[in-house]
């Protein structure tokens, strides 16, 4: 069945209807990872958008349940060139095409990707309709298209009910925004006992449970949706437990504190986003999806937080370390699971931070 890619701007592009033959609109964006497709489906901070995959065979390696990021796949919608008819793969149990279908996601295939990320990256990041019909009225659809915003998606994604993963070590608060899966199981397989709290717990909630570390997870969105979370992030910051958060958490911790975020051209999507530890001048290869990005200038000029990591391709933040606090925050994901693994040490400093394994 013939499907469309409709963009904000009027570009349409014909391709094969793949997953669920209806319509959804959606913010497209691009991701350059040549694999971790399941991930990239599965990682909850895509919700609200629907995937552009750059590399052009998606789905040689199948799907195996046990490397989803979270229980579901939260994208909107996924694009790719070509969709690999043959998956071959021991642990494969699934196709992308069965996949989608199952969980209701729709997608296009066959369409010229390599055209659509350099719209998207000489225009930016817009929001597209995919759709079955093949009499679609563009003069209809595209003020559609401009009015859709993401939303708050975060309430969207979160866990309903407090969870905990036992363990010896250091007790570890994780405030799922939309947390991927290897947060708390990088932190569990480092002896720690994680609790995952829904993210509009209060503050005093979580520090009731008197945890030795708070980690703030990814999420989906815009950070500045977050308004209530952000005043419980303050709280949590007043109260001198170890904190440590990656992208949407980073956003938040800075929202929380007086800093801002804006949103990126086309934001960064993909396995091999060069970061600076401004500390050693080390650069590491990382994963990193995000839209928005920490304006550090008023967090260091109120000798707030000082910025800790940056990004070698464009210079933007990349992570913030907190003055007199026991505070650190990267944007990219030291948990990246296919990877790159470069920066998994963040958990172990954060390991430290928390007085080490008991
Ligand atoms: N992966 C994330 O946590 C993304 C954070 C935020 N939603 C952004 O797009 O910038």
């Amino acid at each position: 069945m013939k499907a469309f890619l409709i963009l904000e701007d009027g570009h349409v592009f014909t391709g094969t209807s793949i997953g669920a033959a209806r319509e959804v609109i959606s913010e497209i964006v691009f991701n350059t990872s040549m694999t971790g497709y399941l991930e990239v489906m599965t990682d909850p901070s895509y919700a609200g958008q629907a995937v552009c995959m750059t590399y052009p065979l998606i789905g040689n390696y199948g799907i195996c349940y046990d490397d989803q990021e979270s229980a579901r796949p939260w994208i909107d919608g996924f694009i790719v060139r070509e969709l690999s008819r043959v998956p071959s793969n021991f642990r494969s149990v699934d196709t992308i095409q069965h996949f989608l279908t199952k969980h209701d996601i729709p997608g296009i295939a066959g369409i010229d990707t390599r055209a659509l990320t350099k719209i998207l990256r000489e225009k930016g990041t817009m929001n597209g309709m995919i759709t079955v019909d093949e009499n679609y009225d563009l003069n209809a659809i595209l003020p559609k298209l401009k009015a859709y915003t993401t939303g708050k998606v975060v309430e969207k994604v979160t866990c309903r009910e407090k969870e905990i993963l036992p363990g010896d070590g250091p007790k570890v608060a994780l405030m799922d925004f939309g947390a991927k899966r290897n947060i708390a199981h990088s932190l569990n397989k480092r002896g720690c006992e994680v609790t995952i709290y829904p993210a509009l717990t209060p503050a005093e909630e979580i520090l009731a449970d008197h945890p030795d570390g708070i980690m703030l997870s990814n999420g989906p969105g815009d950070p500045k949706e977050c308004t209530s979370i952000i005043k419980e992030v303050k709280k949590l910051y007043d109260s001198n437990v170890p904190i440590f958060a990656i992208c949407l958490g980073h956003q938040l911790m800075a929202l929380a504190t007086g800093g801002d975020t804006y949103k990126m051209k086309y934001g960064h999507r993909g396995g091999n986003h060069p970061v600076k530890d401004l500390a050693t001048g080390r650069v590491y290869i990382s994963s990193q999806n995000h839209g928005y990005v920490v304006d550090a200038k008023d967090l260091e000029e109120k000798n707030i937080a000082h910025p800790a990591f940056v990004n070698v391709n464009d210079g933007t933040n990349e992570g913030m370390a907190y003055v007199g606090k026991n505070i650190f925050t990267v944007q990219f994901h030291p948990e990246a699971c296919p990877g790159p693994q470069d920066s998994s040490y963040l958990f172990d400093r954060f390991m430290d931070m928390m007085g080490g394994n008991k």
